[in-house]
């Protein structure tokens, strides 16, 4: 097993800061050095040579690159919309669409990635807009499915904000359905999630209009 470079070490044990509210334990060196050796393992049982010159660092970064992308095991999103929630008189619908997504399937540990659209309809609250896309990546940047993504998202926005309703919709592409599998390049998986005002065909058919509609 390779040992870590000064540098990797020194990353790992700075601490980042998440918006002054939630710590990331970013680069976790215990946690690093044994995802590492087990990907040191598994190049040798996939016929590889670990020691060769262009793989000597792959394991250290392998778990560097697999611990950023489940990062969000580390967030706090209810804390994240709890942070920016502003009193304010407006009561129509608030949509962020076409935030990209990048996931990762429970099943293969394979990417899956798209955008999510998301609405919701005040009710003597609103949130800062940011807020939403980075609550999309606290549950996102975990292992996930579809499906459970999209309601967690709706059901975090809902019990924190509790505004009239919410609306979630996302459409992504596996790749454990692309690269392996079923091999199916061009499909693409839309799950959606709706409570309140949104269970309302009006009111649903008004968001999928808002979302289908381009700016120019
Ligand atoms: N519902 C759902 N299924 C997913 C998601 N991501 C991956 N999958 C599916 O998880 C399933 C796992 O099925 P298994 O039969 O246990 O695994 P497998 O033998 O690798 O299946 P194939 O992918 O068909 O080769 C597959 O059908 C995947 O397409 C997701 O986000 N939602
Ligand atoms: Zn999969």
């Amino acid at each position: 097993m390779t040992q870590l470079s000064d540098k990797i070490l020194n990353d790992i044990s700075e601490e980042s800061e998440f918006e002054g509210y939630v710590k990331i334990d970013r680069y976790n060196s215990e946690k690093i050095e044994s995802i590492a050796a087990h990907y040191h393992d598994i190049l040798g049982k996939l016929g590889e040579d670990p020691s060769r010159e262009g793989l000597l660092k792959t394991p250290e970064r392998v778990a560097k690159s697999l611990q950023f992308l489940t990062h969000g095991y580390d967030m706090k999103p209810a804390e994240i919309l709890k942070s920016a929630m502003f009193k304010e008189d407006y009561s129509q619908m608030v949509v962020v669409k076409d935030i990209e997504v990048y996931s990762m399937c429970e099943h293969h540990m394979l990417p899956f990635f798209g955008k999510a659209h998301i609405a919701y309809i005040p009710n003597g609250h609103i949130v800062g807009l940011s807020k939403i896309p980075r609550v999309v990546d606290a549950f996102a940047r975990r292992l996930q499915v579809q499906e459970r993504l999209t309601n967690e998202i709706r059901d975090c926005i809902q019990d924190t904000l509790k505004p009239a309703g919410v609306a979630v919709v996302i459409e992504c592409k596996h790749l454990c359905m692309a690269m392996r599998g079923a091999q199916k390049q061009n499909s693409v998986t839309t799950t959606s999630a709706f409570t309140g005002e949104f269970v309302n065909e009006k009111t649903r058919a008004e968001f999928l209009r808002l979302i289908t509609a381009s700016l120019d």
